[in-house]
This record gives structure tokens, sequence and C-alpha cells, in this order.
């Protein structure tokens, strides 16, 4: 198992009692709004920690590991796509130079442009992009890094179905053809459906 949760509590928000999600495969976390999806990526990442219980990551707990180095493994991006940088090259770039790896190329870049289907060049500014391209630029970031675990919230909920589909379906292909492990929040139905391996219900 990549993640398995034991009695975890956080706050009044989230009681797990029991979770786990293997390796290598698509996840996809649904429920209704406010049952805590956000905050349960948030465990996975470290980025919050639970009051009670434990969760380990490739079998060990996730108390004893550095969270800068977790999160460099467990990549998320937020439900909001935030901006790292003035064009799209910048940002497809930043997070690899915040886990300190050496830059793309221009070619893998493009590539990825293509993967994520934005039709933008590289020197477009970031801030000009729609709500819907902002996304497709931060699943392109991800990608880019190629980590062992993409924790993804939310990340096409700007885009038509049509697009959202077609979007996530290379999307996953190139996160799977470099191993990675896709753990998604969706409201889409026809995205749980279509590339949940595995769905998990948070109930409040
Ligand atoms: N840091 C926090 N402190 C206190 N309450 C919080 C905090 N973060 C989230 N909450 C609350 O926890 C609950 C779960 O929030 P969360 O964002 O995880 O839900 P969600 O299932 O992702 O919802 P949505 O589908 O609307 O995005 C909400 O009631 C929210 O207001």
């Amino acid at each position: 198992m990549l993640y398995e949760l034991r009695d975890v509590h956080y706050k009044d928000i989230l009681h797990i009692k029991e979770m786990d999600i293997s390796e290598h495969r698509t996840t996809c976390l649904v429920g209704e709004s406010g049952a805590g999806k956000s905050t349960l990526l948030k465990l996975l990442n470290k980025m919050n920690i639970p009051d009670r219980g434990e969760i380990r990551y490739k079998g060990n707990s996730l108390e004893s590991v550095e969270p800068v180095k977790h999160r460099r493994e467990a990549v998320m991006i937020s439900q909001t796509p935030l901006l790292f940088g003035d064009t799209v090259e910048e940002n497809l770039q930043k997070g690899l130079v915040f886990s300190e790896k050496p830059l793309a190329s221009r070619e893998e870049l493009l590539k990825i442009l293509t993967i994520v289907k934005l039709d933008k060049p590289l020197d477009a500014r970031a801030e000009q992009l729609s709500g819907g391209e902002r996304q497709r630029l931060s699943l392109g970031r991800v990608l880019v890094m190629k980590p062992a675990v993409y924790l993804l919230d939310e990340p096409t909920s700007a885009l038509d179905e049509e697009t959202e589909i077609e979007v996530m379906k290379s999307f996953i292909t190139c996160a799977n053809g470099h191993g990675g492990t896709i753990i998604m929040v969706t409201h889409s139905t026809n995205v749980a459906e279509e590339y949940g391996e595995e769905i998990i219900t948070i109930r409040k």
C-alpha cells in the first residue's frame, strides 16, 4: 500500500477509521462539499498533521518523514490554481526550481503543453490565462516534476466536460508512464467513473 490511514482524527473535520490507497493506481476522492476531501489531501502531503491516529506512507509513519522532502515526493495542486512566475515557461519550471532539480528542456515543456492541452506559447503571460488554462498550467507544472504521487484537488473543475475528460486521459497516461500514483478529488462523476480505478467516498 502507498498510504495506510488508521483511526486518523483531524480537528472536528475528519475522522477516518481505516483507509488504504494503492500505489500506481488512480484513486478518486468524492463526497459532498465540506466533507473534508481537501483536508485529507493535506494530511497526505503533511501540510496537516493528524491530532490522533497514524498515517503510513510506503510502510513508514509519516510522523517521522521530513515534511519538505515528503512534499517534493507527494506534490499537491490546490483547488485554486496558483501562479509561480510571469510566463507559462517560468510556471512550468517552478516545481523543478523548488525541488532543486535540473530544469526541463524547451522540447520537454512544449510536449507537456500538448499533454495538458494548453495551446499557449511558452512566453505567454501567465496572468492573462483563464481559470481553466491556469488549471492546465498547474497540471503541466506537476507533470514536469515527475513526482511519485500527484495529489490533485479538483484539477479540472473549470473545464468543460469534453476537455476535462481529454486532459485527464492524457495527464494520467503521462503520469502513469513515469510510475506516478494519482490521488484526485473530483466533483465529476464522469471523471471518477472513467478514470478512478478506486473511488473513495468521504462523508461528513
Ligand atoms: N484550517 C481549518 N480550520 C478549521 N476548519 C477548516 C479548516 N480547513 C477546512 N476547514 C473546514 O473543514 C471542512 C472540510 O473542508 P474541506 O475543504 O476539506 O472540504 P471539501 O470536501 O474539500 O469541500 P469542497 O468540495 O467544498 O471543496 C469545512 O467545513 C471547512 O470549513
